[in-house]
């Protein structure tokens, strides 16, 4: 369970450039639950997930993990906690390491013990497995080094990799927004079926409505910093792209266009 309470976030606070970039989150996420999360450029939602990893702390509010105060803990601290996949494919793997040394790691730091021991430890046949589910012939690869991989084949190791994690919450900024159309339904469909297999407690921003409304039991649009937009269940599933357009207008009393939100 993931709660955060009255979260806010200001940067350059006292200076001519003070961002108010979360302004009193209140939030919680039931373990295993799939969120996406939407809103126009700068509404806030990387810092949230930031502000979650703690790689940027909060200015008020608490964030309590599975009931235990994490607010004061650096993001290393945090690291066992949750797992996270960037828009950036080269961001969450290393280029110089090959795909099994890269899994190995992986699976070194969920298990706290070195690169060594986890390679000996006869892990090749599962990983072949995993990497053999995907369809990308990557299990015929493990020698490669991930730099000669395309951006889609790389946010899949990642993902793979952030299903090694001790952690149980997974953290998606925009994971597909650097790839084209279908290699970002085929990331996507892996990420369907890992946060289920495993029971990640998951949330994921993406500038896709296909994908916010495709994703998940539960959908989140930030807007100024706040959440103005809540919701789960059956309701989510009725949901449609216009409602989501309308919804947004008529709660923020604002006429934007699909171009502010910038969703497809
Ligand atoms: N490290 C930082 N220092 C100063 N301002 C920041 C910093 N990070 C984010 N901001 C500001 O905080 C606000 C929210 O940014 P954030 O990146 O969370 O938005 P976003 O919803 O993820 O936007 P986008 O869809 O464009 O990625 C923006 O005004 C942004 O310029």
């Amino acid at each position: 369970m993931i709660e955060l309470r009255s979260i806010a976030v200001t940067f350059g606070r006292g200076t001519v450039l003070e961002t108010r970039a979360l302004r009193g989150i209140d939030l919680s996420i039931p373990e295993s639950e799939f969120v996406t999360v939407i809103g126009s450029n700068g509404a806030g939602k990387s810092t949230l997930l930031n502000v979650l990893a703690g790689t940027v702390p909060a200015t008020e509010g608490r964030i309590v993990i599975d009931g235990k105060d994490v607010t004061p803990l650096p993001a290393a601290r945090r690291a066992r906690l949750l797992a996270r996949v960037f828009q950036d494919p080269l961001a969450g793997t290393c280029a110089g390491l090959t795909i099994e040394e890269n899994l190995a790691l992986a699976e070194a730091r969920g298990r706290g013990r070195g690169l060594k021991l986890a390679v000996r430890g006869g892990s090749r046949a599962r990983w072949r497995d995993r990497l053999a589910e995907l369809g990308l012939g990557l299990e015929n690869r493990l020698g490669d080094r991930m730099g000669l991989l395309s951006g889609g084949q790389r946010q899949c190791v990642a993902l793979l990799m952030a299903t090694m994690a001790p952690s149980k919450i997974l953290l998606l900024d925009e994971h597909t927004a650097a790839l084209d159309p279908r290699t970002a339904d085929l990331v996507v469909d892996l990420t369907r079926k890992l946060v289920a297999e495993f029971g990640l407690t998951t949330l994921m921003i993406t500038h896709s409505m296909h994908q916010a409304l495709g994703c998940g039991s539960r959908l989140l649009m930030l807007h100024e910093g706040r959440i103005c937009l809540d919701v789960g269940g059956e309701a989510k599933t009725r949901l449609t792209p216009e409602d989501l357009l309308a919804e947004f207008r008529r709660r923020r009393g604002e006429e934007l266009d699909d171009d502010a939100l910038l969703l497809d």
